[in-house]
């Protein structure tokens, strides 16, 4: 098959950093080529070199016969290059067609409304891919704002379509109809390039995987040679575990008891009346589609949201109307489902990120001034215990790579030695050893007789962590069910609101 993309020899570094380094990718027309590797290990940068965001140190691009030599994104989309970022870059206000020709109008003064509707027609339907043309951005679901960036690539004539992390803020429902759009472009010839961590799906769509390790690239094989466990040993350079083990254990008292709780939002009830107790030394997970009301419990939880009916006890006490530094205070640890809005402050450095919590008292402050030696200390120590990478504790949070910020957040909430740890969605977007190392830190609490309430729309995650496993339905929980007994059906069914029938 004719080559496509051809990348020779990229080098890309920051400071101190060398992000890709003599990087090779050789891209297939009509093919699916799937980029693994680490959080850190330079898929993003690379991409980025090859949309033209970053100018490379050194190295060539070739596409097709043409070759490359960008220093602007403007020039990539014009030679034939489309990317699809993680975090979607439309503008809610505007309809569908007009997100899809912003920018890209052949040079007329007045915007052709209805001109633009049939384009976008014609381009849905040339690409198989339903999508009301006048339906506003804002109100779509994520899956169908996706489905509006993929368009907006192919209206400026995109030969190759790069995809970065696509599916990682999808639903499953959603995952599979973002596949099938993927399959038919394949055989329409567009060869596509997407950045994974999952390897699941890597391993179900791939034709050929290149896996990047460290800034290098590793190997490119072909998928159906290979298996998800040889993948993610050439991705991190050691045999990985894939699979959880958890020791039985006998939960002790309760350490959260939520009882008959209403959280509103705006005039809809989000939550509506749930009960429920987290144990010590038990994992309790709440499994549930998105949006069904598992956020708002959870930031009721932690105080960020008011509740309008119902109790909240942590350790025998009332703290439904508590603040949420008390509850903080009292042994509440929070890894908040967005990492970079509510977890982290993203233009400070990791030493000031680790101390977000404890900055203003002993022995990180005195008599009102921050101690630059405690916290830098601090901060070295926690890097090192919980593998950030790079070790840099004044490089600005930003410039992490996503599974290292998440890091960033666990060592810092499980270094209060908390009580109660509640991880919202803590592996999203992050690669097999990191995802190792965060289940094995919940379990490590759970073993030291801690309560960790696990928020995940994974269910391979609930499935394999949870001692206890809550289903949560348009702000109900559906019920409550021992973890190791229930079927991945069970909780499908229950998840879309159907009740399992009794036994016996
Ligand atoms: N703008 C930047 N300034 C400084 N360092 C950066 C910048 N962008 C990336 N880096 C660093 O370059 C390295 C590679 O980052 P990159 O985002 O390419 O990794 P990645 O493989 O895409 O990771 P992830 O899977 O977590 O998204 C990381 O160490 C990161 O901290």
């Amino acid at each position: 098959m004719r080559t496509c993309l051809e990348v020779r020899d990229i080098t890309k570094s920051f400071p101190g950093i060398l992000a890709n380094d003599h990087v090779n990718l050789n891209v297939r027309e009509g093919e699916i080529h799937a980029i693994l590797g680490e959080n850190g290990a330079g898929k993003s940068t690379l991409m980025k070199v090859i949309y033209g965001l970053y100018k490379p140190d050194s190295g060539s691009i070739r596409l097709y016969d043409q070759e490359l030599n960008f220093t602007s994104p403007r020039q990539a989309i014009k030679a034939g290059i489309g990317m699809v970022h993680q975090h979607f870059m439309l503008i809610p206000a505007l309809t569908v067609a007009e997100n899809i020709v912003l920018g890209g109008e052949p040079g007329r003064i007045h915007y052709q409304r209805k001109e633009n509707v049939e384009i976008v027609c014609q381009l849905a339907k040339q690409y198989h891919m339903d999508i009301d043309p006048n339906a506003k951005v804002g109100d779509l679901t994520v899956g169908l704002q996706q489905r509006v960036e993929i368009l907006k690539v192919f209206y400026r004539k995109a030969k190759l379509l790069i995809l970065d992390e696509p599916t990682a803020m999808l639903t499953p429902q959603e995952v599979e109809e973002l596949i099938q759009v993927m399959e038919r472009l394949r055989s329409q010839g567009i060869p596509i390039v997407f950045i994974s961590h999952k390897l699941d799906e890597v391993k179900r769509i791939s034709d050929r995987v290149t896996v990047m390790r460290a800034g290098k690239t590793v190997n490119t094989v072909e998928t159906k040679s290979t298996t998800p466990q040889e993948l993610a040993n050439l991705m991190v350079g050691r045999e990985v575990v894939l699979h959880v083990s958890k020791p039985p254990q006998t939960p002790g008292e309760a350490v959260l008891e939520v009882e008959d709780l209403v959280v509103s939002s705006g005039r809809n009830e989000k939550v509506k009346g749930v009960s429920f107790q987290v144990q010590r030394g038990e994992i309790f997970g709440l499994a549930g589609i998105d949006g069904n009301g598992q956020f708002e419990l959870i930031e009721a939880i932690t105080g960020l949201m008011p509740c309008k009916r119902g109790k909240i006890r942590f350790l025998g006490n009332d703290i439904t109307s508590s603040t949420v530094r008390h509850r903080t205070k009292v042994g509440i640890g929070y890894i908040p489902q967005d990492r970079q809005l509510d977890g982290l402050v993203m233009d400070f450095e990791l030493k000031e990120n680790f101390v977000l919590r404890d900055f203003f008292k002993a022995p990180f402050a005195r008599v009102g001034q921050m101690k630059k030696k405690p916290i830098e200390d601090f901060a070295t120590r926690l890097s090192e215990a919980f593998d950030v990478r790079p070790r840099q504790i004044h490089a600005l949070a930003r410039n992490l790579s996503g599974g290292n910020q998440q890091k960033v957040i666990l060592a810092r909430e499980v270094s209060r030695d908390p009580e109660l740890l509640i991880a919202a969605q803590p592996t999203r977007g992050l690669d097999v050893g990191a995802i190792q190392f965060i289940h094995n830190k919940l379990l490590e609490l759970r073993a030291e007789g801690k309560a960790v309430l696990l928020v995940s729309l994974e269910l391979e995650e609930i499935m394999s962590l949870s001692d206890r496993i809550g289903v949560i339905h348009a702000g109900r929980l559906m019920a409550i069910l021992p973890g190791g007994q229930v079927t991945r059906e069970q909780l499908g069914l229950l998840m879309t609101g159907v009740e399992l029938e009794k036994e016996g």
